[in-house]
């Protein structure tokens, strides 16, 4: 199955988003309530950020995580060597936001974060008894007051030609939260892989919202919901030219909330982040 592009205001749009997020990891919404416009002025004032000097005043904290992540210090995806082709800023509600930034961001977390306790209803409610019966507490409970939940502003540079032979933008790799909830980007690339192997284009008309499954939803359902590996390949031609922005919103449950019999939220991420290389 590919992934299927969901009508947000249609009446079996829980029931369908749910089946595309259980075959293929991921969820395409139209119709949703997050603004184009919203999503635009984001991109554009970040742009501004990545591309001045301001940036270095915010060097990430590497304990707590938030900040701002240069490109000679950016991922290495699990299973690989090469860094990614990218940089970021890590928005925490507690953490550093530049002062100019600051409202029009966390208006948009605010946002994001209430669609995501929705979507988190649709997936409960669409569970078999015998996989919502593992849930420690409801899932979109697992989210409530948390300060983990990340948003990550991704600036992917145009291409200069000297990147390490072999390196891409986003190395395939599978996110460590619960669900991922991400506006399409300004520009292509991402993949996701298929249960056949191949690797698939996400849907990604601008205003489309995409939604992914985290390794923690699958830890929570006994892996009753996969989560897929994802890529974003390199632009050839003109593209190569272009800056890519793009804003995932990592949703994280509170510290202490059991994913399993093994893990809660702390240990389980404590252990991921160690692997990355970033803690
Ligand atoms: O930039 C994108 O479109 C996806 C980014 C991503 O997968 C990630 O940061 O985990
Ligand atoms: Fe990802």
């Amino acid at each position: 199955m590919q992934v299927q592009v969901v009508d947000y205001q249609s009446p079996d749009a829980p029931e369908q988003f749910v089946k595309s997020l259980r075959e293929t990891g991921f969820g395409v919404l139209v119709n949703h309530p997050i603004k184009q416009e919203v999503v635009e002025s984001i991109y554009k004032n970040w742009y501004e950020f990545f591309t001045s000097d301001e940036k270095q005043q915010y060097a990430f904290d590497p304990e707590k995580q938030d900040g701002y992540f240069a490109p000679e210090i950016s991922e290495v995806a699990k299973g690989h060597t090469k860094k990614d082709i990218k940089e970021y800023y890590h928005v925490y509600p507690w953490g550093r936001i530049p002062a100019s930034l600051k409202d029009e961001i966390m208006a948009y977390y605010e946002l994001a974060s209430n669609l995501a306790t929705e979507l988190l209803d649709w997936v409960e409610t669409h569970s078999p008894a015998e996989v919502a019966a593992k849930y420690s507490e409801p899932l979109s409970n697992m989210i409530k007051d948390t300060p983990n939940t990340l948003l990550r502003v991704l600036h992917y540079p145009p291409l200069k030609g000297d990147e390490e032979p072999g390196a891409i933008r986003a190395a395939a790799h599978e996110d460590i939260n619960l669900l991922t909830i991400l506006p399409a980007a300004n520009e292509p690339g991402l993949q996701v892989k298929l249960n056949d192997g191949t690797w698939s284009d996400v849907p990604c008309d601008f205003g489309n919202l995409i939604i992914n499954i985290g390794d923690m939803l699958q830890e929570v359902t006994g892996g009753y919901f996969p989560s897929t590996s994802h890529r974003v390949i390199n632009p050839t031609g003109k593209g190569s030219e272009n800056s890519r922005i793009s804003l995932p919103l990592f949703l994280h449950p509170r510290d202490e909330v059991v994913l399993s019999e093994r893990h809660t939220q702390r240990t389980y991420l404590d252990e991921r982040l160690k692997e990355l290389g970033v803690k």
